[in-house]
């Protein structure tokens, strides 16, 4: 029998899920994170790209946690699915993360970029950001989708960028806050610290929430139908309602579905 005053414990992290699409700054929220955060928490990360490491080779350059807490899972095919629809690779990557630097307080999971629909499923993370940025148009908050309606916290990113995009921070915020119902939307530039603070704020908060039992992960809901290519016909999940397609890729796997009960 082990001594179990000497076992280390593995503790089950709270799982933060940062979606979003390219370019809108996921790598960035969470090399921000890691840098507000890394003294008082214990951290790690987990990245998703479809065939490089190149969002944790980022991360590890940016010299904002350990190398080793950083990990890529290389998804090999349409980014949304190893976050969504067979979790398993992912769900790996964080529980020996969380078994290999026990105890770890969060992990932050980020998407491959993607267009504006992919969301984490539940089995996979306990919370999910969706980060926009102004670059991409002040209507964009209106436009919905399962991510930027219903994600736990949406972040309008670079609002230092809006006065070059002619973008008005402010109306696009409160477009958002009304397609969301008064779920939580978070203005973020890197450049502004109190939005900085605020973002910081909302993790510390969640993980409270977790911690004592109140939080509950929601599910965002499947991404809308979407097809890659001309005469790709796709095929449809009963599970999930979703319709979907890899011709693309060329991607020749069946779906596992790896939902927790
Ligand atoms: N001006 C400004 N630029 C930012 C801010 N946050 C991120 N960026 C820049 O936006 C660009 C994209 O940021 P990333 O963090 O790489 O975006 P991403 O969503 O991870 O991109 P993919 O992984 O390719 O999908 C980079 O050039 C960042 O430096 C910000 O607050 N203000």
């Amino acid at each position: 029998m082990p001594d179990s005053s000497t076992t280390p414990t593995t503790t089950r992290a709270l799982r933060i899920g940062v979606a979003g699409p390219v370019g809108t700054g996921k790598s960035s929220l969470i090399a921000l994170l890691c840098r507000e955060l890394g003294t008082e928490l214990s951290l790690a990360v987990v990245t998703n790209d479809i065939y490089t490491d190149e969002d944790a080779r980022f991360l590890r350059s940016a010299g904002v946690l350990d190398p080793e807490r950083i990990r890529a899972v290389e998804t090999g095919a349409c980014p949304h699915t190893a976050i969504r629809d067979d979790v398993t690779q992912n769900l790996l990557a964080v529980e020996d993360l969380e078994r290999d630097f026990a105890p770890v307080d969060v992990v932050l999971v980020e998407s491959g970029g993607d267009n504006l629909t992919a969301t984490f499923s539940p089995a996979l993370v306990d919370a999910q950001f969706f980060v926009l940025d102004v670059a991409g148009g002040g209507d964009v908050a209106r436009k919905g989708g399962p991510g930027i309606g219903r994600a736990d916290a949406l972040v309008v990113n670079k609002t230092d960028l809006a006065p070059y995009v002619g973008v008005d921070v402010e109306q696009m915020v409160a477009d958002a806050e009304s397609a969301r119902e008064g779920r939580t939307v978070l203005p973020l530039s890197r450049l502004d610290p109190e939005s900085v603070a605020r973002v910081k704020a909302w993790v510390l908060h969640t993980l409270d929430h977790f911690r004592s039992g109140e939080h509950v992960a929601q599910d965002p809901g499947p991404m809308a139908p979407h097809f890659h290519a001309e005469g790709d016909e796709g095929h449809f999940h009963a599970e999930t309602g979703e319709t979907h397609s890899h011709v693309e890729t060329g991607e020749t796997h069946t779906h596992e579905h790896a939902h927790a009960h």
